[in-house]
């Protein structure tokens, strides 16, 4: 995998911590970027992938060969600018076949900034990052073919890692806004929630624009506040169901503002529901411990039960952190499990209206068996208002 002077023709170099330079062609915009690079395994969803504010951070490498055969359009977003730092591909980015497409995802790729190496053995990269973690790597894009190699080595070796680093603050929205787009707009067009019956405070710690869909389209209006906001400003909107939202980097970092808040929002008793780091904060405000993970989980067919009905589930996932069981209360039920490799998906109070999962059940890209857990999440606010 070791080169040390660029191939003919090579306009791209994934540059590792370790020494491993990676030639390739360069795809997106020009320049360097760095981050953790990780690998996903969705066949599907390279957009909302590349815009999922849980990537802050990090460099995806798709282990699926054919990224960008159906170009892009302005729907599938999962924000309006992209969290992520750079992608590694396969294979080179053929011209859009599909309908829906408006542009090319290269010119989408550029629109977002986003810098990418295409050409590189995938096969390869993953099976490293799966026995040996993911490495820092910084990617370079530079058409003139002069790269500084050197200089990427130590910026690679300098980067202090996602452990310990917050990130939710940078892609959290900085004021309240209301939400009220259903998941029927994508398709008809007409998707605005008439008459919501439950009044929802969503915190924003990087939260995907599917999840608010879904809770609108269970029939909730949604408040979305920043990652920042105390329980006085979320009590102020005397809402009937609080949601935590997914987001990027590490959940201990991130705890200090957001697990004072949490730890209020229990002590009220108002109905929560967390989704990812949402989950993890929530263990943390519960007085469990979060940890990173060996490899972590990105793809799109991972199996979780669901230990309450016994039901399997295909899970969309996106975590390099992880919940510990064994540090959480006696107060606390675990609810579901990878299947993979045993690792905690989802918890519960005993006591209280309030739950929790690892995984994306928004999907946004992945199956929907994970629905499901919006109707709890309704039928908890609903039971309480009762
Ligand atoms: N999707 C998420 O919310 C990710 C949570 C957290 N940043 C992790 O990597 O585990």
């Amino acid at each position: 995998m070791t080169h040390t002077a660029p191939p003919p023709g090579a306009t791209a170099a994934l540059v590792l911590a370790d020494g491993t330079v990676l030639w390739g062609r360069g795809i997106g915009a020009t320049g360097r970027a760095i981050g953790e690079v990780c690998f996903n395994t969705s066949m599907t969803g390279y957009q909302e992938i590349m815009t999922d504010p849980s990537y802050a951070g990090q460099i995806v490498t798709f282990t699926f060969p054919h990224i960008g055969n159906v170009g892009a359009n302005p729907e599938d977003i999962e924000t309006g600018t992209s969290a992520a730092r750079g992608l590694v591909l396969r294979d080179d980015i053929t011209e859009p076949s599909n309908w829906r497409a408006t542009r090319d995802f290269d010119d989408w790729l550029q629109s977002f900034g986003l810098i990418g190496i295409a050409g590189v053995d995938t096969r390869a990269l993953t099976r490293r990052i799966r026995d040996a973690g993911a490495p820092t790597g910084v990617v370079i894009h530079a058409p003139d073919g002069k790269f500084d190699i050197p200089a990427a080595l130590a910026e690679a070796k300098a980067w202090p890692g996602l452990e310990g680093m917050d990130l939710a603050k940078d892609v959290s929205c900085t004021q309240t806004y209301r939400w009220d787009e259903t998941r029927w707009a994508l398709a008809t067009g007409y998707g605005k929630l008439e008459n919501p019956k439950r009044k929802v405070v969503a915190i924003d710690f990087g939260a995907k624009r599917n999840i608010l869909r879904c809770l609108a389209s269970a029939g909730c209006e949604v408040t979305v506040l920043p990652a920042t906001a105390t329980a006085e400003d979320v009590l102020g909107h005397a809402p009937d169901g609080v949601f935590l939202a997914n987001g990027p980097g590490d959940p201990a970092a991130t705890g200090t503002y957001a697990v004072p808040t949490i730890k209020a929002l229990l002590d009220n008793g108002l109905p929560i529901f967390g989704i990812c780091l949402g989950h993890q904060m929530l263990a943390l405000a519960l007085g469990g411990r979060t940890e990173k993970m060996a490899r972590g989980h990105r793809g799109a067919n991972h199996p979780v039960k669901d230990l309450t009905t016994g039901k399997v589930e295909i899970t969309s996932q996106n975590h390099g952190f992880q919940v510990v069981p064994e540090s959480l209360p006696n107060t606390v039920e675990v609810t579901h499990v990878s299947l993979f490799d045993g690792s905690n998906e989802g918890l519960r109070l005993k006591d209280r209206p309030v739950f929790s999962v690892q995984y994306h059940p928004e999907a946004s890209p992945g199956p929907q068996d994970s629905h499901y857990l919006f109707q709890r999440f309704v039928d908890l606010i609903d039971a309480q208002k009762r």
